[in-house]
């Protein structure tokens, strides 16, 4: 089957790990690429639609237009810059769409996609957080699927089944724990952006290779589940498994509790959701149980890594409080990596901009969205420049 694909961040992770996936399909699967976009990676990007034989390729970042129209000129590939042309690029009539732009950034393109009708493969996490209902009632009403490919999201995704959701329990998310697993709250105070960047299981982007050492990434991912699965924060448990190979887990009524499996390898999610229902003939490494052994599970110190608490918080309270935390963490996370503060300073700043940010109502539109994160930021930027 051939499938009209756009990739929103196709120069990103997520968006490499797809088009490899694509690369790698065979018999009788098979994707046309429709649009590549990227922002400042612009030597890749041209690179990847020359490749795929992409009809447009956009760079979100209107400074880099003449570069990337240079680097396709003769190619016949259409070429577009900024904003508007990459809601333009994710409005473009596709069967698929790969949502893995990362933060925020990624929300006004998804929700575009998702009124066009595309299915959705929602890498991007930030659109649920910060939008919840808003994102689901856009997808209901475009008529396309939502296909979660966060991967602890597509792990429940395979093993939630739609006929037994009356007898669903709890959904068991699992966290590697990340860099900082076992180190002692005082000596994550001095921890470097480089330090924070070493994820020991999974190569990904910088920013959430950094939310997964604070468990930011984690609380991200309650919030997700919150919404996709349609589950209260009590249903929602967090369990540290060092070797991500368990991607998560959902309990029933019996006691039954389903997993998923697999090596750490994104392509696994992608190919879920892009041959979906179908599943794709994959060359990622295939698990080797003798050789694993083990696997071990440990309960979330919750005071060293208290981003889980603030997840719950969020999602108790409701409205647009996804949108405050994520806006704060965000901004947080920036000045980490531009060292102006240290790791601790981003959850106590994300504490304090949520205590003090507490009377936006359930976002109507997507400027709501955008109202209370930009409260957020401006906020947390207020307490980075006392500190
Ligand atoms: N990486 C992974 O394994 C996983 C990622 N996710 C989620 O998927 C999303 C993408 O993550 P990941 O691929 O790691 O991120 P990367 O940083 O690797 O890639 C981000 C992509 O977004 C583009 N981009 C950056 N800033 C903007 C902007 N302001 N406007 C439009 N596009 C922009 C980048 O372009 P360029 O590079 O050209 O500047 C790049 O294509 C995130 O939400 C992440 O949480 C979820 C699960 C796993
Ligand atoms: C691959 C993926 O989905 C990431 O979100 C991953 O889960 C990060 O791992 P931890 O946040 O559990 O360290
Ligand atoms: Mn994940």
């Amino acid at each position: 089957m051939t499938r009209r694909l756009s990739v929103l961040g196709s120069t990103g992770s997520i968006g490499r790990s797809t088009l490899d996936v694509v690369a790698h399909m065979g018999g009788s699967e098979s994707c046309d690429i429709v649009a590549l976009t990227g922002h400042d990676n612009i030597d890749l990007l041209a690179m990847q639609a020359k490749r795929h034989n992409a009809r447009l390729a956009v760079t979100s970042n209107p400074r880099r237009y003449g570069e990337l129209k240079a680097a396709l000129a003769g190619s016949g590939i259409e070429v577009g810059a900024g904003p508007e042309a990459l809601i333009e690029a994710a409005s473009q009539p596709a069967d698929i769409v790969m949502a893995g732009i990362v933060g925020i950034a990624g929300l006004a393109p998804t929700l575009a996609a998702a009124s066009t009708g595309a299915d959705i493969a929602l890498a991007n996490k930030e659109c649920l957080v910060c939008a919840g209902n808003l994102f689901l009632v856009a997808i209901a009403s475009g008529g396309g699927r939502l296909l979660p490919v966060d991967s602890e999201h597509n792990a429940i995704f395979q093993v939630l089944e739609t006929d037994q959701r009356h007898a669903v329990e709890r959904i068991i998310l699992t966290a590697s724990g990340g860099p900082f697993r076992t180190l002692s709250r005082s000596d994550m105070a001095g921890v470097t952006p480089k330090d924070a960047a070493a994820h020991p299981n999974w190569s990904m982007g910088l920013k959430i290779s950094i939310d997964s050492a604070s468990m930011f990434n984690k609380a991200l991912e309650m919030i997700e589940a919150h919404y996709l699965f349609d589950m209260p924060p009590d249903a929602i448990e967090v369990i540290v498994h060092p070797q991500s190979i368990i991607h998560s887990m959902v309990g029933y009524s019996d006691g039954s509790v389903l997993a998923q499996l697999g090596a750490p390898d994104m392509r696994t999610a992608i190919g879920y959701a892009l041959g979906y229902p179908r599943r794709l003939a994959l060359p990622v490494e295939r698990l080797d149980f003798a050789k694993l052994a083990r696997l071990d599970f440990h309960a979330i110190d919750a005071e060293r890594f208290p981003a889980i608490d603030l997840a719950r918080r969020a999602m108790r309270h409701g409205h647009a409080q996804g949108a405050v935390l994520n806006g704060a963490k965000e901004a947080a996370l920036d000045a980490f990596i531009a060292g102006r503060i240290g790791f601790l300073d981003m959850v106590d700043i994300v504490d304090q901009v949520m205590d003090h940010l507490t009377d936006f109502a359930e976002p109507p539109a997507i400027e709501a969205v955008f109202e209370a994160d930009r409260a957020a930021r401006d906020q947390a930027e207020r307490l980075i420049a006392a500190l």
